[in-house]
């Protein structure tokens, strides 16, 4: 049992309540995490207000001197984190699981530090020196969900931390454990203050929804649904609080029929079922060109079939379980109406408790649910096309624009189709393949702003600019 603790200006809280963490391979409890309440995240905010004064003060070669260090911390913990990841989360240890992502995590935390937002000369003449500044926006709140706790709990505290800003988090309460952790493990080398958790059942106090609205709090970066980061912005509006919201998407992947069938199978597969579909940027609609559809269909169910899927502590499996019933009756709602409209390739019926194996329907069309609806979960729906400009246009169609993908062997003409869907990133032959020196976002209602790199950086800055 984990009895994890919250963070506030360097201290073990407890809180005076706490919520059970189960789980989701065999609903045991594995631990529990404090039920903070109003005062808790008061004093969090408080701390990160009074810790800001120094540490945005530190030296540019300071900020990054400490990003270094938190990344040597997460290296350090690698795998005792990704075990409790895994006990709370049902990501498997293996494949692209657990150790995975604390790899991605580590990698991220480095490449963060290895960012920098120098001063920048705009005019420098007769006429006047015209200088750009970065200046850190204060204590940033940063909200995370269930599917990559510690890799976005990562994307959210380093670059904030290496602008100069401080940090209150909150995690999911279906996966507080690792991220409690993860804090802890920060303020070993941290200064007091400077990274602060807080966490709540989301039912007899919800802090996510108060950090929104704290008049102290002067940026949210917040990953999750589109319904909540909505809340979110709605909000901010009153505090004019600054957002990074990374929110659902659906999208599409469009295979021309150029594409070799049986060697795009494995990337298919793994663009839409990583982390068990559970992924804001998975694949979630395959348009196929009918001259190959049947043969697409072929292997990438037969690849689909030999992927082992059980309890993640189990080295052997590559799958684990949906993470919630909430989330497993939202994909186990939107299978049962695909089956009557389209077929079934493999899976296709609920396993046991939250296990629901990789599922693939073909002959669904636009209009259809698991279509238009982000099932974020082990279900992709096959669409055929004839026309590419009806893919186009079909995946187009969607209030989502988060990413999209197109699978051919012409490279080219791949990317002139890439450059007319409706999204912040494309991928060519892959799908979902973030990466740290690339900025990342969504379009339409997949969010506000990106993540990573320099563009990612500025977002938790003010530009100050100084004539003289
Ligand atoms: N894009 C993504 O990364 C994710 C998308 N989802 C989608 O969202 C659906 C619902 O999943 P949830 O876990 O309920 O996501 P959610 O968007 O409700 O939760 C994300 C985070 O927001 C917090 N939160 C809840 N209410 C809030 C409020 N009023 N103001 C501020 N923060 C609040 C939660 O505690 C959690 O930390 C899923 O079915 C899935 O489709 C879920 C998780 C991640
Ligand atoms: O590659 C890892 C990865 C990709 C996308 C996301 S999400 O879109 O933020 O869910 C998470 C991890």
């Amino acid at each position: 049992m984990q009895e994890t603790r919250m963070t506030i200006g360097g201290r073990a809280v407890p809180g005076t309540a706490s919520f059970e963490v189960r789980n989701p391979a065999n609903g045991q409890v594995i631990g529990t995490a404090p039920n903070g309440s109003r005062d808790d995240l008061a004093a969090a905010v408080a701390a990160a207000q009074k810790a800001f004064t120094s540490w945005s003060r530190k030296s540019d070669d300071e900020l990054a001197a400490a990003c270094r260090a938190v990344t040597e911390k997460i290296g350090a913990h690698a795998e005792e984190l990704a075990r409790l990841l895994t006990l709370e989360q049902g990501k498997p240890l293996n494949g692209l699981g657990s150790r995975w992502e604390l790899g991605g995590a580590a990698a991220w935390a480095g490449a963060t530090a290895a960012l920098s937002l120098p001063p920048r000369v705009l005019q420098d003449n007769a006429q006047g020196h015209v200088e750009i500044f970065r200046k850190p926006v204060g204590v940033v709140g940063s909200i995370t969900p269930w599917n990559f706790p510690v890799l976005i709990a990562v994307w959210h505290v380093l670059p904030a931390l290496r602008t100069g800003n401080t940090v209150v988090i909150k995690p999911s309460p279906y996966t507080p454990l690792a991220t409690l952790r993860f804090v802890e493990l920060l303020n070993e080398v941290l200064p007091e203050g400077v990274v602060n958790s807080v966490s709540c059942d989301d039912r007899t106090s919800n802090l996510g929804a108060d950090m929104a609205s704290d008049p102290v709090i002067r940026k949210i970066v917040f990953t999750g649904s589109c319904a909540t980061g909505k809340k979110v912005m709605q909000s901010a509006a009153s505090t004019m609080k600054r957002l990074t919201l990374e929110l659902g998407g659906n999208d599409a992947g469009i295979v021309l029929p150029d594409a070799d069938p049986k060697a795009i199978a494995e990337g298919l597969f793994w663009g839409a079922f990583l982390n068990n579909g559970q992924t804001c940027a998975a694949m979630k609609r395959l348009y196929v060109h009918a001259s190959i559809h049947d043969e697409v269909c072929e292997h990438l169910a037969a690849f689909a079939k030999q992927v082992p899927m059980g309890d993640g502590m189990d080295e052997k499996n590559v799958l684990g379980p949906v993470q919630n019933r909430m989330q497993f009756d939202k994909v186990a709602r939107l299978v049962a109406d695909a089956k009557k409209k389209g077929q079934v390739l493999t899976g296709g019926e609920p396993g046991e408790g939250l296990f629901f194996p990789a599922t693939i329907v073909a002959g669904l069309k636009n209009g259809d649910a698991l279509v238009d609806e982000e099932q974020f979960g082990p279900a992709l729906p096959v669409i055929r096309y004839t026309d590419v400009e009806d893919a186009i246009r079909a995946a187009n169609d969607s209030e989502n624009g988060l990413g999209g993908s197109v699978w051919s062997k012409d490279i080219e003409h791949a990317k002139r189709i890439a450059s007319r869907l409706e999204c912040g990133s494309v991928w060519i032959n892959k799908h979902g393949a973030i990466q740290p020196n690339a900025p990342f976002g969504g379009v339409k209602a997949s969010g506000l702003g990106v993540e990573f790199a320099e563009e990612g950086l500025k977002e938790y800055t003010d530009a100050q600019v100084i004539f003289s």
